[in-house]
């Protein structure tokens, strides 16, 4: 079959888990991945990622919604799907006594049409330690040893789950390399992680979760913009803020100051920058420490959460007062 970009390896629509006790770990998340993308679902600790992964590597059936993966239930129809996703969990658990490459060897013999052992430990760098014991490993070693025995069926479709925890700066990049090396041959790939960085380096789409929903979704780029962008600077000898041209009419939806630093918020981050440059030049001042930018993932993320928050707070106390 022809691979089609525009087709959706990966729908999920209202999903739920319930575990035993009651609890409601994922609460109606709905989302899609194209063939060849890169999605990463982003969250606080224990907000569903791990609970909607899982269900999509068919380990558990929903309590309610619908997961298909290349089509099919990877649940119920598990021999379908199973062949063709490679699945990279948080915690490998490998017999420690067995080397790296005794160890690739036993998983390749589980895989149809694996492909050579040597061949994934060397993707992922481990080619020097494939005569180690797996328990003689760093914690990042192992993360390694387990993207390559995800690697092994050479899959269309693959699930990783905090994929580059525990690693150095050069391990990271290294993975990130990979990983976009895979999307670029057609792979799709989605990731948890609790790297922002690594979301905004690697992800065509992400989706941040919060108490088992999804808050936010979209590119990197679209999700930043939700959030207003920021300039600081110092006020010149002699000035307050009141000297400053009308904020609200360049633009500024808010600001603080601290001593003689002022931080103005925007949406337009452009129109503020340019009149407060140019008031700065006729008023003939200079800016001290001027730094003006646009809000990171980071922000995004951290805004996103408070928002969040904030709402279950007022929600909560109109429910309190009704
Ligand atoms: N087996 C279980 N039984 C009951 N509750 C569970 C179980 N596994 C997870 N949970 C709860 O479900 C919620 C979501 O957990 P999950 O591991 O999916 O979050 P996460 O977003 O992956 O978190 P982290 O970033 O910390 O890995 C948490 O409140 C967790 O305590």
């Amino acid at each position: 079959m022809e691979a089609n970009e525009h087709e959706h390896v990966i729908e999920v629509t209202d999903l739920r888990r319930v575990y035993g006790g009651g609890f409601e770990a994922v609460r109606g998340v709905t989302f899609s991945v194209r063939r060849g993308e890169i999605f990463a679902l982003l969250g606080t600790n224990g907000a569903g990622k791990t609970s909607t992964v899982e269900l999509l590597e068919g380990l558990a059936a929903p309590a309610g919604g619908r997961v298909r993966v290349l089509g099919h239930d990877p649940y119920t129809d598990r021999a379908a799907v199973r062949p063709r996703t490679g699945v990279m969990l948080q915690e490998g658990g490998f017999p420690s006594e067995l080397t790296v490459a005794e160890t690739a060897r036993m998983w390749a013999g589980c895989v149809s049409g694996a492909r050579p052992p040597a061949e994934v430990l060397a993707l992922v760098g481990l080619e020097s330690k494939a005569g180690v014991r797996v328990k003689q490993l760093s914690g990042g070693q192992r993360r390694r040893l387990d993207l390559a025995l995800a690697l092994l069926g050479d899959p269309e479709v693959l699930f990783l789950d905090e994929p580059t925890t525990g690693l150095d700066a050069e391990g990271r990049r290294d993975t990130w390399e990979l990983v976009s090396t895979l999307r670029d041959a057609g792979t799709t790939v989605l990731l948890t992680t609790h790297y922002l960085e690594e979301a905004e380096q690697l992800a065509d789409r992400l989706a941040i979760m919060h108490d088992g929903r999804i808050a936010t979704t979209g590119t990197p780029a679209e999700v930043t913009a939700t959030q207003p962008s920021r300039i600081t600077f110092e006020l010149p000898e002699g000035y307050f803020v009141g000297d400053l041209p009308p904020l609200a009419e360049l633009g500024v939806t808010g600001h603080e100051t601290d001593g003689r630093t002022v931080r103005l918020r925007t949406r337009e981050l452009q129109r503020a920058a340019t009149g407060l440059l140019v008031w700065a030049e006729r008023a003939r001042v200079e800016l001290h420490r001027l730094d003006v930018r646009s809000a990171s993932l980071e922000e995004a993320f951290l805004g996103i959460a408070k928002e969040v928050s904030a709402a279950e707070t007022a929600h909560t106390r109109k429910e309190y007062a009704a």
